[in-house]
């Protein structure tokens, strides 16, 4: 399958950084892996009207599981398309926290979001708590059983595996433990949604810099990485898409 650089951006950026997305693209005219970035709601257009005709692709960092209507502050899954974007981050474990939302409304969205043609990201991932009770595997299970539609299609379809600790910590968990969590995910993704799972990528995410990408990339199911503050300057994320490419 295609592996995958994602960037979070999160709530970081104004028109002023757009800049690093035209040196992305100067620099890494022909990736080897798919290249996205996700910035914050008010400069999805923009980028990806800078993005158009380059390897970088541009999506949301949440949407509404509703089309449209009565819904302050939100924005739909045909709202990001028609703001140029392909891809939508859900379930991130910022939402799960700063908004309270449930493996229920992550399904909802991810409904919304591949109806509306996007790429649903769905993330998961343990907290330090759950981990030091040796509850990960539960935990990452049960959360991929709920967010993730029945009958979503590998075309359609990421799995973000984030361990809460880990992101923005600088912290990480050892190689062999991404490798387990990796692997039993690709286990219980086809329990879920049957072979195709096998073409729909795993990324791990949290912490992942340009020093540690290398050895990250060469773990088993792990298809490339959602990556939050190492996204946000072209050096840095350029040199993680080198090290995905090269994997
Ligand atoms: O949350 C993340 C990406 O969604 C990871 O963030 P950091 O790469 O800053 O740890």
């Amino acid at each position: 399958m295609r592996k995958l650089a994602a960037g979070n951006w999160k709530m970081n950026g104004t028109q002023a950084a757009l800049a690093e997305v035209s040196a992305l693209a100067q620099a890494n005219p022909a990736p080897g892996c798919d290249v996205l970035l996700c910035p914050p709601a008010t400069l999805i257009a923009r980028m990806a009207d800078l993005a158009r005709g380059t390897a970088i692709r541009v999506g949301g960092q949440d949407c509404h599981a509703k089309a449209s209507g009565a819904h302050t502050g939100d924005i739909s899954a045909e709202m990001l398309v028609d703001s140029g974007a392909s891809h939508v981050i859900l379930g991130h474990s910022e939402r799960r926290t700063d908004h309270g939302e449930t493996d229920a409304q992550v399904h909802a969205k991810a409904v919304a979001a591949i109806k509306a043609g996007l790429t649903a990201i769905i993330c998961i991932g343990e907290t330090e708590a759950e981990r030091d009770a040796g509850r990960t595997l539960d935990v990452v299970g049960t959360q991929l059983h709920g967010s993730v539609p029945a009958d979503a299609t590998a075309a359609h379809l990421v799995i973000a595996y984030e361990p809460v600790w880990a992101i923005g910590t600088g912290r990480t968990p050892t190689l062999a433990e991404i490798a387990d969590v990796h692997a039993f995910l690709r286990a219980r993704l086809t329990a879920r949604i049957g072979a195709q799972a096998a073409n729909v990528p795993l990324l791990y995410g949290g912490s992942v810099k340009p020093s540690n990408a290398t050895e990250i990339f060469a773990i088993p199911h792990v298809d490339g990485a959602l990556v939050g503050g190492a996204s946000l300057k072209a050096a840095d994320f350029g040199a993680i898409i080198a090290a995905l490419s090269a994997a």
